[in-house]
């Protein structure tokens, strides 16, 4: 099926910093994929640049098509129209959401831009509410956002997104704010509605279990570069990138979720620091001289598209 998100070497570079390099990614229509990796790896600014959300500093290369949009090349009219058939989701719902307006009225005007009359918006509004999990919606929409937890209030988020019906939700750390075993159950709400009305999605996370819970297929990335791609079962049972691995490995225990734990010895570095090998070679354990001089080729090695010059070794 032909790709609703396709992304084809892309590069990003904020005034002289490299941030993305070579990033190659591809979405079908309805399906899932998580974008994983470590701080700073560019997880975010691949989904800014999907939206067209970047400083003016921005220069890109490559290409992003959503459907039949050159992403990249958009102005003016045509890029808000792009925008709009996006559904984007923030870690902070408190940012992107009037503090003065109750959350009815929020949802309705957000219904009612996507061409409903009020009547139809506020029904839709409490059946989405109702399907994120919230009891008594009637009293919800009554409320102002700060009598709503943030748990609560990004499920207003993410409803008042779905309810545009985008053909690709966008999520950045959506659910990272909240506590462990809501944010397990956020996401799988968003999923199973998101997947009845046939939206694609592609979620930014650091957390890799909460990803494979969710998406088709994952992509790892470390240093501006995407490392392995593979189904989310084959990355959890058979990863293949030392990159990979570690991160797995490093997993902390589900009651220690929130706490950084270093994922290898070392630290994750940025695209503007790494040399021309791959991107994770200071910290891999298996590492040769030429992992330091030259970028590996994309290679297939069962499910998974992965870059390792030891890929034979590894796999
Ligand atoms: N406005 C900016 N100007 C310059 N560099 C930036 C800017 N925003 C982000 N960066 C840099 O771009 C790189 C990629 O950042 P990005 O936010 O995409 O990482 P990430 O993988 O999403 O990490 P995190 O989970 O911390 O958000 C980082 O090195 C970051 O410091």
């Amino acid at each position: 099926m032909t790709a609703l998100l396709q992304v084809d070497d892309l590069t990003l570079d904020l005034g002289d910093t490299p941030i993305l390099r070579g990033v190659s990614l591809a979405v079908r229509p309805g399906e899932a994929l998580g974008i994983v990796g470590e701080s700073g790896s560019g997880k975010s600014m691949t989904l800014r640049t999907v939206a067209r959300l970047l400083p003016d500093s921005a220069r890109t290369g490559g290409a992003v098509r959503v459907g039949d949009r050159d992403v990249l090349g958009l102005r003016g009219r045509e890029l808000r129209e792009h925008r709009r058939g996006l559904g984007m989701v923030f870690q902070d719902p408190r940012s992107a959401i009037n503090p003065v307006h109750t959350v009815g009225a929020f949802l309705v005007e957000r219904a009612r831009d996507a061409g409903q009359d009020t009547a139809a918006a506020r029904e839709q509004a409490l059946t989405v509410l109702r399907r994120m999990g919230m009891t008594d919606p009637e009293r919800r929409m009554r409320q102002h956002p700060f009598e709503l937890s943030g748990g609560l209030l990004q499920r207003v988020m993410i409803a008042s997104v779905l309810m545009e019906r985008p053909r690709l939700l966008l999520a950045d750390e959506p659910t990272t704010a909240l506590d462990v075993t809501t944010q397990a159950d956020v996401l799988a709400l968003t999923d199973e509605l998101r997947r009845e009305m046939g939206a694609a999605l592609v979620l930014v996370t650091h957390d890799l279990d909460l990803a494979s819970a969710v998406c088709d297929r994952i992509a790892v990335m470390y240093g501006g570069r995407v490392l392995e791609t593979a189904p989310a079962a084959t990355l959890r049972d058979d990863a293949v990138h030392p990159y990979t691995r570690a991160l797995l490995a490093s997993r902390p225990p589900l009651d220690q979720r929130l706490t950084e734990i270093p994922v290898a010895p070392g630290s994750p570095v940025p695209a503007a620091q790494t040399g021309p090998g791959c991107p994770f070679v200071d910290r891999c354990p298996v590492a040769l001289p030429i992992c330091g001089s030259a970028l590996p080729e994309e290679r297939l090695v069962g499910a998974s598209r992965v870059r390792c010059h030891r890929v034979e070794e590894v796999a």
